[in-house]
């Protein structure tokens, strides 16, 4: 493993495992597959994320890399194979249900109330993940903690300063920022971030990359991304999806260096990244 076995990390690791099973992974998929009619579109994936590991899924436009995520948070169901969740299996579970068994994903901006103060957004946050079972009486008992937990979360995603800023009037980095904070406002264990960086700058990218490497400590992180900067400053570890297969799943090292990821995706990716496309 390569920066994940720093010191700083080693702590990152740790408290990733208070929320797992005894010797589980946070997340696998067994022989995961999905057609859409004839078309298989996912062709038998195995994957096992370790808790508190960055992983990144890359591969070309239309490898199926959108579709393992509306796979693994529920928005489709498999045609066949396993999604494990800390030790549950998940597959067949509505959304929501995935979600309060501690999975939760980025909805991109839609996700966010555009005439609500940015604290108003993230106290949604986390009161939607107290949830329905909760009587009327136990939630607003705990407004008090959402009200704390909604200022916690503001802090850190750097939006203290705009507490009372309508989302709608945010720039565009910023309503990305408020995303990953209702993301992680019900304190999902398992965050799957869809290209978190697009549309970004440069200089936004590098600074919501350190942004979602704080705000995801002692979580476990799946993105899908296109930026190759921002899958090599982030990932622990990178799963190259290629025509509906992981045909590598290793450190960035290991996936820079290997011939068939190199044939597949990446050469193509790299050399085009020099000559100064993206
Ligand atoms: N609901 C659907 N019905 C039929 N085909 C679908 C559906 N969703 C996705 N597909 C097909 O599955 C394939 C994989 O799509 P997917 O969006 O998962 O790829 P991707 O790797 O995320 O691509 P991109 O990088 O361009 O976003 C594509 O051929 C797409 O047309």
């Amino acid at each position: 493993m390569s920066s994940a076995t720093s010191t700083a990390d080693t702590g990152r690791f740790e408290q990733a495992m208070s929320h797992v099973h005894a010797g589980g992974y946070a997340l696998e998929l067994r022989d995961l597959r999905k057609r859409f009619g004839k078309t298989e579109i996912i062709r038998g994936v195995d994957l096992a994320v370790r808790p508190g590991e960055r992983v990144a899924i890359i591969g070309p436009n239309g490898a199926g890399k959108s579709t393992l995520f509306n796979l693994i948070s529920g928005r489709f169901e498999p045609s066949s194979g396993e999604v494990i969740l800390n030790g549950t299996r998940i597959d067949g579970k509505k959304p929501f249900e995935i979600n309060r068994l501690g999975l939760s994903r980025s909805f991109q901006i839609t996700n966010i109330f555009p005439k609500l103060s940015v604290f108003e957004n993230l106290r949604c946050g986390v009161l939607w993940s107290l949830g329905y079972k909760y009587t009327l009486f136990r939630f607003l008992a705990g407004m008090d903690d959402a009200n704390e937990r909604a200022e916690e979360l503001m802090k850190m995603i750097r939006l203290d300063k705009k507490h009372d800023t309508l989302a709608m009037n945010l720039t565009y980095a910023e309503q990305r920022a408020l995303e990953i904070g209702i993301t992680i406002a019900g304190g999902a264990n398992v965050i799957l971030l869809d290209e978190p960086t697009a549309g970004m700058s440069k200089s936004e990218t590098s600074r919501f990359i350190d942004l979602i490497r704080e705000v995801t400590v002692g979580k476990t992180l799946l993105t899908v991304e296109h930026d190759m900067g921002v899958v090599f400053g982030l990932a622990d570890k990178i799963a190259v999806v290629v025509y509906g297969e992981v045909i590598a799943f290793d450190t960035p090292e290991a996936v820079r260096a290997n011939p068939k990821v190199q044939e597949a995706y990446l050469g193509s990716v790299l050399a085009d990244e020099q000559a100064g496309f993206k």
